[in-house]
């Protein structure tokens, strides 16, 4: 089968849109693995078909798979490219300045920016409310789980992994998130980082620490994992995506984190969220929405025969 594609990203978290507005494209997991693979493939952290949605308000429906064949709710920066690719290629008219998204998670409003060429470069998503229930986040709570009294949610609690316990927060923006906040990054131990005389969030070995948290048993249906660190003008975050590995950004998880940081008391509702491949901002409205800002770029197209 051959198949054209578009290659876009979101500060370098990159996905294979595929045209499937004729509903007549069905993926294995095996083909989507492939198209994924940066080695025998094209390249992506995961690939988003583009269908049309039973939805009136809505443009299209966002069908979002992770690298590793797997279904996921929702996905923050792929849906910044899902603007970009219907506004440039005349989908939404680049006037219009806004539609609505419609994704596994709901459909999800969008404001956008074009440049003269009316190419989108900027999108606001309105990302919903954040869920905190206790059955949105691990079902199989450790013992020693603290709860906020007024939600319930699961707020800085020790989850134990062979290198000690680490504290979480779960926040579901649709799909689930694990927040550990670190204060202070010389208090853990030397073999969680690639550099030992240098210890911070960049060196922290997280293709280890992630792919655990990942998999853990109180995460039955796995978990997206961010460590983050507040500091005075911005949160900083690292990102091991579930059916994905580290990427170099997340929309739903820097979301997840600024809402996290917020409800624990370490920052504002409102913040730049500094990735590794660039900046989000987030704010959690007052009518708790979150929304998020970032850019939206194309890389290439082309023809793949699978
Ligand atoms: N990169 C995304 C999230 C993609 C889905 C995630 N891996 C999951 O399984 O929930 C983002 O920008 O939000």
């Amino acid at each position: 089968m051959e198949l054209d594609f578009v290659k876009l990203h979101g500060l370098g978290n990159d996905f294979v849109f595929i045209d499937d507005f004729s509903r007549d494209i069905e993926l294995t997991q095996e083909q989507v693995a492939l198209l994924c693979d940066r080695h025998f493939g094209i390249g992506a952290d995961g690939v988003i078909m583009v269908r049309p949605s039973k939805r009136s308000e809505c443009a299209a429906y966002m069908h979002y798979i992770n690298a590793d064949g797997t279904l996921a709710q929702m996905c923050g920066n792929g849906v910044r490219c899902f603007a970009k690719y219907l506004v440039d290629r005349g989908f939404v008219l680049a006037s219009d300045g806004s539609f609505v998204a419609d994704t596994l998670a709901g459909p999800k409003p969008i404001s956008f920016e074009v440049d003269k060429h009316d190419k989108l470069t900027f999108a606001t998503v309105d990302m919903g409310h954040p869920v905190l229930e206790p059955q949105n986040v691990p079902v199989d709570l450790p013992a020693n789980a603290l709860t906020d009294d007024e939600t319930g949610f699961v707020k800085d609690s020790a989850i134990e992994s062979p290198w000690g316990a680490f504290a979480f927060t779960c926040v579901s923006m649709g799909n689930p998130h694990a927040i550990c906040f670190i204060d202070d990054f010389s208090t853990l131990p030397d073999e969680l980082f690639v550099s030992a005389s240098d210890k911070c969030l960049a060196t922290l070995d997280l293709n280890r620490i992630g792919a655990y948290y990942e998999s853990h048993l109180v995460f039955p249906e796995k978990t997206n994992v961010e460590f983050a660190h507040v500091g005075n003008d911005a949160i900083e975050m690292r990102v091991f995506e579930r059916g994905c590995g580290e990427t170099l950004a997340c929309g739903t998880g820097a979301c997840a984190t600024n809402v996290a940081a917020a409800l624990t008391g370490r920052a504002s509702r409102e913040n730049d969220v500094i990735l590794r491949g660039g900046t989000l901002h987030i704010k959690w409205d007052a009518d708790d929405h979150v929304m998020m800002t970032g850019p939206a770029t194309e890389a290439f197209q082309g023809t793949v025969e699978l």
